[in-house]
């Protein structure tokens, strides 16, 4: 694309030199920027882009885009100066890739919680029924059956718009995309003209980066300011909201279009009743504006109930029948990490789970308990380089709700293990008779946990769900599935179904 074209959408720019070129990619990487490309500075929390200058100059890059002038700035090469070079790149990426969300049905989903699952949920309802979607989140990025990778929830402006470009292209007639409060606070999906906003839960996480749970609303609350400002196609937008979450009505208060609610506890547009909690699944009855329906979900939780209740509200709002949401819903497996049920003939649960905050991990063990018939058994650790304040707090819940709780690593990253531990335990009341114990290494962790198992027991494993490695100091990172390893073990240990039931042999 023309240089000028692509700048074409920024208002407040200044042009420190200029020549008339072909700009044939975006970056704001120098390690990966390839000849042709604008290369982006971004004042970023570890680095500032500005010091790569010269690297990208030397690599090829046709253009830069910054916030200042730099020393030694490369001869030749056009430099363009903004105040925002992070939000300018949203509008170039939207720009560069000819705003591919425009003519695409948007749906964008938010929430502390429930994300992911609520984002699948919605994108098997709109697939079942025909519909060409698309969809990025943190397990993957998908189009119908054609599916990459991706390293973030959210990825980065100029990745997000070159696969929102790549649907549009494949024919994409929906998009379904996760949206995280820190892609919001960053203005990674500015230019996106969202159609319906949808939002799960607010309750404390990340507040290493947002530092309180006000600022956090606030930037959540993007997604649904934004929904006003159309681009293009003046269709109906709404913001789907979660009845009971007081988060809600201040949101509601935030936007300008339509509201459409669920709930279980508060009155809501779509409202469950009736919720039976069972191993294999969740049963309900739910009411909406256009009738009721028996539900049956494949997957065990009140919190999975919320997670149903907003696919079906954002689907109704596109008018698909509640008899084939119904059917969708019914044959909806579950996902990677999510609940998910870790099976090798034992005689009690196994769970592996993700939650990793205070709100999701109270929500696993409740529902634990809820499917076991004798104890609960949790394995719980917190982030390293992530909210701290979130360590006491999900130490006291795991050891508070727990019939034991082991509590453990989970990615220390740069911190130290022990240290992590340490923060985490100061959380908890002290007891006559603990209810916990830590050991530091997860997978001997997991085989305590599991070793403690009696018949009828649940054991849960929580905070990495589908996650395949486990992160240590300079981003070394080891081969870890918190699924495989508890197969190892129950592998190892050689459950066998009897006539009578399920035994261990040795
Ligand atoms: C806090 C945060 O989100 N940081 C993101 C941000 O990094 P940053 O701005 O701090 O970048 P930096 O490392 O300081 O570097 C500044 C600039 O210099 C450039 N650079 C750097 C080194 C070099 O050699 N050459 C070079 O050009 C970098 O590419 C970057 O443009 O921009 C980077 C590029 O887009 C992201 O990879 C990075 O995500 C980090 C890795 C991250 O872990 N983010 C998490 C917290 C996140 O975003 N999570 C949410 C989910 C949260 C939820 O579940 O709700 C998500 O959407 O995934
Ligand atoms: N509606 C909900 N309310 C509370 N907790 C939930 C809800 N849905 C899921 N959880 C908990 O959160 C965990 C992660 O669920 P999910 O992946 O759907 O959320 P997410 O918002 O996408 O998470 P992330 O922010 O990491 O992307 C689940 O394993 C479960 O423990
Ligand atoms: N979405 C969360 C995931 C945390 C999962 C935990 N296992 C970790 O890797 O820290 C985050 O970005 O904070
Ligand atoms: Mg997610």
């Amino acid at each position: 694309m023309n240089i000028m074209e692509l700048l074409k959408p920024l208002r407040n720019k200044q042009i420190e030199s200029y020549t008339d070129t072909d700009i044939t990619g975006l970056s704001a990487n120098s390690d990966t920027i390839r000849p042709g490309d604008m290369f982006v500075c971004l004042p970023g929390t570890k680095s500032d882009g500005h010091i790569f200058i010269q690297d990208a100059a030397q690599k090829g890059c046709s253009a830069i885009l910054a916030e200042r002038i730099v020393e030694n700035r490369p001869p030749g090469i056009p430099y363009i100066i903004v105040p925002d070079t992070r939000k300018a790149m949203a509008i170039l990426a939207d720009q560069f890739y000819e705003h591919p969300s425009y003519g695409m049905k948007l749906i964008g989903v938010t929430g502390t919680n429930g994300k992911t699952t609520t984002s699948h949920l919605i994108e098997r309802i709109l697939s079942d029924y025909g519909h060409s979607t698309g969809l990025i989140g943190t397990l993957t990025m998908k189009i119908d059956a054609y599916v990459e990778k991706t390293t973030h929830t959210t990825p980065d402006a100029i990745e997000l718009q070159a696969f929102l470009r790549k649907m549009k292209d494949r024919g994409a007639e929906y998009a379904v995309l996760e949206v995280s409060s820190h892609a919001l606070a960053m203005g990674r999906t500015r230019g996106c003209d969202f159609k319906t906003a949808v939002f799960t839960n607010l309750t404390h996480d990340h507040l290493d980066y947002h530092r309180d749970m006000g600022r956090y609303l606030e930037d959540k609350a993007l997604l649904f300011t934004g929904l006003g400002n159309s681009y293009a196609g003046e269709e109906e937008k709404t913001a789907i909201l979660n009845a009971d979450d007081p988060a809600s009505a201040y949101l509601a208060a935030r936007t300008a279009v339509q509201t459409f609610t669920y709930g279980i506890r508060e009155q809501a547009d779509v409202r469950a009743r009736d919720i039976e909690i069972r191993p294999d699944g969740t049963y309900f009855r739910v009411k909406t504006p256009v009738g009721e329906a028996d539900i049956r979900l494949r997957i065990s939780g009140e919190f999975n109930v919320y997670n149903a209740l907003a696919a079906i509200a954002a689907c109704l709002a596109e008018d698909i029948p509640l008899e084939d949401i119904r059917r969708s819903l019914a044959s909806f497996e579950g996902l990677a990490g999510r609940f998910q049920r870790i099976d090798d003939g034992q005689p009690f649960h196994v769970i592996v789970d993700y939650a990793h905050n205070p709100d999701g991990l109270e929500k696993a063990i409740e529902t634990a308990r809820r499917i076991s018939r004798g104890g609960v058994i949790t394995v719980a650790g917190c982030e390293g380089d992530r909210d701290k304040a979130k360590r006491p707090l999900m130490a006291s819940i795991a050891a508070g709700l727990s019939d034991w709780a082991i509590l453990t690593s989970d990615n220390p990253r740069s911190e130290n293990p022990e240290a992590i531990l340490a923060d985490m335990t100061k959380g908890i009341p002290p007891q006559d008779e603990p209810r916990w114990e830590g050991i530091v290494e997860r997978r001997e962790a997991i085989y305590r946990a599991l070793s403690y198992a009696r018949e009828g027991d649940c054991v849960l494993i929580t905070g990495k769900g589908h996650e395949q490695r486990q992160i240590f100091a300079e981003n070394r990172s080891v081969p870890f599935d918190d699924a495989e390893v508890a197969l190892e073990w129950l592998k190892a240990a050689k459950f066998e179904s009897e006539p009578s039931g399920k035994r261990r042999k040795h």
